[in-house]
């Protein structure tokens, strides 16, 4: 393993009873990068995510994160569909207790550049059910930064958004991942999310899940405008090229 490497995963697989879900499946990460997973509905992209975070034992092969064993609830900054906030403790709360139980010093000041990283301004002191779905979810991402560990793993953070708040989201942790540079690994459906964030996607075959397509995006990673990414011929050529490796393998 290189140093680099964030993420190593070897001929890896993983079964539920007599079921393959996932694998068997060799992919390395290296720091920085965003990898996207992509693949149709039951594929094994969130029990992939789930054995990456420790959550899960393989049952054959090996994952490795920074070089080691992943520890469950401390090897990652996670975020899930749901925020799963707090809801006795403030918006600042939240985060404090995050910053606690990684072993960080809890300012005030820590707590508010936290929430300023992902576009949060004066909403510490308020309840979490005092703020909207897409602000809440903007806590959970927060939360999941005030870990200092260098791996961020997200399952389908934005499918339960709105689609105007969703493309909010999408493009704010863009501008997130380019400022932190933190390795991540985003599970999605969407084609257009996983092309749009991603620096590399990778798409899945359906169960067991294996890799069909591993994809490097080179579009730039900062200094532009959503809309202009989204205009430009490249985006629409790999989001083709993406979606093609889904339907070619899925039959309805
Ligand atoms: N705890 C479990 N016990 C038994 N089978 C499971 C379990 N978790 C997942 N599976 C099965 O493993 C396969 C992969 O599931 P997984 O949730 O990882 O897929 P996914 O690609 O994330 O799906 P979706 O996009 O619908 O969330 C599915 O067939 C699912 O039914």
């Amino acid at each position: 393993m290189s140093s680099a490497d964030a993420i190593r995963i070897d001929g890896l697989t993983h079964s539920y009873g007599e079921t393959l879900a996932v694998g068997p499946i060799d992919l390395t990460v290296p720091e920085g990068e965003f990898l996207v997973l992509v693949g149709a509905s039951g594929c094994g992209k969130s029990t992939l995510l789930r054995l990456i975070a420790g959550f899960e034992q393989p049952t054959g092969g090996s994952v490795l994160t920074g070089g080691a064993k992943p520890v469950p609830g401390k090897g990652a900054g996670l975020v899930f569909q749901q925020p799963r906030l707090f809801p006795w403790k403030t918006v600042g709360g939240n985060i404090e207790l995050a910053l606690r139980y990684a072993g960080q010093t809890v300012t005030a000041e820590r707590v508010e550049e936290l929430l300023a990283r992902v576009g949060l301004h004066d909403v510490a002191k308020r309840r979490t059910w005092q703020i909207s779905g897409g602000q809440q979810q903007r806590v959970a991402i927060a939360r999941a930064l005030a870990v200092e560990n260098p791996l961020l793993l997200l399952d389908e953070p934005f499918a339960a958004l709105d689609a105007l708040t969703r493309e909010k989201l999408q493009e704010d942790l863009r501008q997130v991942s380019a400022a932190t540079g933190r390795t991540s690994v985003f599970v999605t459906h969407s084609v257009d999310e996983a092309v749009f964030l991603g620096s590399r996607v990778v798409v899945l075959t359906p169960r067991p899940g294996r890799i069909a397509l591993d994809l490097k995006v080179g579009l730039p990673r900062s200094g532009i405008a959503a809309d202009e990414l989204r205009g430009l011929p490249e985006f629409a050529a790999l989001r083709a090229e993406v979606g093609h490796a889904i339907r070619d393998r899925v039959t309805v």
